[in-house]
């Protein structure tokens, strides 16, 4: 059983389709109560801003029990925002502390330096390091809707991408923790293949 944590704002209704489609059952969990060790992988599907996301975690009491279920080795993904999440803080969100179990802070694409922020379109993930979560697809490309991003971290980046000669984190990985910054649930063919080989990847 996939969970998929329902924040009030997130991705919900393509996030728990694309699961379905590669047979996975779900259940939308929107109070910590639900998140039991039972499940194979929990999903944090974010969207909009990093303030309001930790804000929804805390108003339904689901900070705690996301903590406490990675702490435990369970395998997590957090999708764009809730890739973002992970970290300590955002430029987006001045003090507003994240899920820390990275310390790094995200920051904002440079809208003197790139025409057009937030990045909204198909943009090529480049592999950095050599996983299974990459064998087959279809192709490099994925779909971003973006103006924040993570910089690339060693050790945590296992996939980047560029956007106006910004390099940032596209994937990570550290043991159970996956992130992902664009939308498997809208990158078509190449993003399903990704959810199937993440799947693979943590049974
Ligand atoms: N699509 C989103 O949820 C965007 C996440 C975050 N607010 C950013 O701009 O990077």
């Amino acid at each position: 059983m996939i969970g998929i944590i329902d924040y009030g704002a997130g991705n919900i209704g393509n996030v728990e389709r694309a699961f379905r489609y590669l047979n996975e059952e779900t259940s939308i969990i929107d109070n910590g109560d639900n998140i039991s060790s039972q499940l194979s992988l929990l999903v944090l599907p974010g969207v909009g801003s990093f303030a309001a996301g930790m804000a929804g975690l805390k108003e339904r009491d689901l900070v705690k029990p996301i903590k406490e279920f990675i702490e435990s080795g369970r395998p997590f993904l957090g999708i764009c925002l809730g890739l973002q999440l992970l970290f300590a803080r955002s430029k987006e969100s001045g003090l507003v502390s994240g899920l820390e179990f990275f310390d790094e802070e995200c920051l904002k694409f440079d809208s003197k330096k790139i025409k057009r922020v937030p990045q909204i379109g198909w943009n090529k993930v480049e592999t950095v390091v050599e996983s299974k979560v990459f064998n087959e697809l279809p192709d490099q490309y994925f779909y971003f809707v973006h103006s924040y991003y993570v910089p690339v971290i060693p050790d945590l980046t296992v996939a980047k991408a560029d956007y106006g000669g910004q390099e940032f984190t596209a994937i990570l990985n550290r043991k159970n923790i996956w992130g992902i910054q664009p939308h498997p649930e809208k990158s078509g063919r190449t993003g399903l293949k990704f959810l199937e080989n993440l799947i693979g990847v943590i049974k």
